[in-house]
């Protein structure tokens, strides 16, 4: 997790959040802008007054080979402690350290947010003869799931390595003191015991066999995704990059990410964007291996269930739908294919348009992900309906769940993933910590898309499989 907060300012109102926080550093907000600076004394902005210090300082250079920091994996890079990574294939962006940080909550947590990184990266000093999507100032975020209740966090960390296109990179934000952070060994968090969330299994049940029901009422919703989570509380104090490490090696195709103590890997990536090219993989749709089933009978089985290709249909259209608008172009396939991971099969859907500058000005990645979030693969049809009857049957606080994760950089380059097969940790544990335990503690979450003809006990066990990865990789398979 990061440093504790040391400084900070609120605005908004109630219904509508933004603390920005100096961690031990830089960068802090007011009612009327946002400032940049050094070593504020408590009180020294007080609200109204906008601040006017230093902007952030950003450099990237390339590095060569025979640079441990070029030829290790990104993720053995990470020092320990706050652990941000967003990797695939081993290719990606790794960060450490706190230039920077934004918390918001609300319903306009995306504007907020998006205007406060605007903001730093027009006010930046950046030095990138790198030149890639990535290099330059680079922000993590992880959005929340809801307007209410739940806080989304941007993190700008000191600093950042790249890779992408065999090209290893990396950037500092502020000092550079953290560059020389030396790895310390990954440790493993011991013997790991489950215990229910918040909605617990049977809980899960009752509340997918109450969704079926009024579904199939006259006037019902069409998909609604449940979820629900299970908390893991290890003996040892939690090392972040052990799951990280685990996750990727069983996942590579997915999006490997940690921010702000949100860790998993997803295979569903909500937008990413590349200068005027945008893209998203939709997933909806799932089977589970079972004994004495190929590989190939159950991609053709779900191919050919009705009841995932609506499942999907709705989601894939949910995207679409809210994409388009922002597009000159816009390309989505009429026919799903089949994505395979090793814990589920799921129907997929590539996406890809090109963004439309009429304006002069194509749209954000954050002002994209508030137009298409939550999509019907984890939200439903229709999209409020549905978020309410989420809210009401599952009865927990979804967090940062099932929320955009990812990465944003000063040239409005990024990919925001939606942050499924995850985990978030609520307390690390370190030693000599002020709860006075060693163990760490998580919760999992795992939901699932329920239609009319959903059967509750299939939920249950897709749900169980969904949370496979996470449990895997905390238990130290790899
Ligand atoms: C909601 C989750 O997954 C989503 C729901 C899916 C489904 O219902 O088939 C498939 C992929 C995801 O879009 C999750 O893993 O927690």
């Amino acid at each position: 997790m990061l440093d504790p907060v040391t400084e900070s300012a609120a605005f908004g109102t109630a219904a509508s959040l933004a603390t920005v926080t100096d961690c031990k550093c830089r960068a802090l907000a007011t009612p009327h802008g946002f400032g940049v600076g050094h070593h504020f004394g408590p009180g020294a902005y007080p609200p109204g007054v906008a601040t006017t210090s230093r902007p952030l300082v950003a450099r990237s250079r390339r590095l060569e080979p025979g640079d441990p920091r070029h030829d290790r994996p990104l993720l053995e890079l990470l020092p320990g402690g706050s652990a941000l990574s967003w990797v695939r294939d081993g290719a990606g962006l790794v960060g450490w350290g706190c230039a920077a940080r934004l918390e918001v909550s609300g319903p306009d947590r995306f504007e907020r947010a998006d205007a406060w990184w605007q903001q730093l990266c027009e006010r930046a000093e950046v030095v990138d003869p790198v030149g890639l999507p990535g290099s330059g100032p680079v922000a993590f975020a992880s959005m929340a799931f809801a307007d209410h209740p739940g806080h989304s966090a941007l993190v700008v960390p000191e600093v950042v390595v790249g890779e992408r296109d065999g090209v290893r990179w990396i950037t500092t934000i502020g000092d550079g003191a953290a560059e020389a952070d030396e790895p310390e060994p990954v440790r493993p968090p011991g013997f790991v015991s489950y215990g229910d969330g918040q909605l617990s299994a049977t809980g899960y049940r009752q509340a997918v066999a109450e969704a079926v029901g009024r579904m199939q009422e006259p006037g019902g919703l069409a998909k609604v995704v449940l979820a629900h989570d299970l908390l893991a509380t290890t003996s040892e104090p939690l090392d972040m990059r052990f799951l990280l490490h685990n996750l990727a090696a069983r996942y590579p195709s997915c999006w490997t990410f940690a921010v702000d103590g949100l860790v998993g890997a997803t295979p569903e990536l909500l937008l990413e964007r590349t200068g005027y090219e945008v893209r998203s993989r939709v997933l909806a749709g799932t089977i589970w291996p079972r004994e004495g089933h190929s590989t190939e009978q159950l991609a053709a089985e779900l191919l050919s269930s009705e009841k995932n290709r609506h499942e999907h249909a709705y989601a894939a259209e949910s995207l679409a739908v809210r994409l388009r608008p922002f597009c000159s172009d816009l390309v989505a396939p009429d026919e799903p294919e089949v994505l395979q991971l090793r814990n589920v099969l799921h129907l997929a859907t590539n996406v890809e348009g090109k963004l439309s500058d009429a304006d002069g000005r194509a749209a954000t990645l954050l002002r994209l992900a508030a137009a298409v979030h939550p999509t019907a693969a984890v939200g439903g049809t229709p999209t409020e309906d549905a978020v309410r009857l989420i809210s009401e049957l599952e009865g927990m606080d979804r967090g940062r769940y099932a929320g955009p994760v990812g990465w944003l950089d000063g040239s409005g380059n990024g990919e925001l993933g939606v942050a499924i097969r995850c985990a978030q940790v609520e307390d690390a544990a370190a030693p000599g910590g002020e709860t006075g335990r060693s163990g760490g503690k998580l919760r999992l979450f795992a939901g699932c898309g329920i239609v009319p003809d959903s059967d509750p006990d299939l939920e249950v066990a897709e749900a169980e499989a969904k949370l496979l990865p996470v449990r895997e990789a905390l238990e130290g398979l790899h």
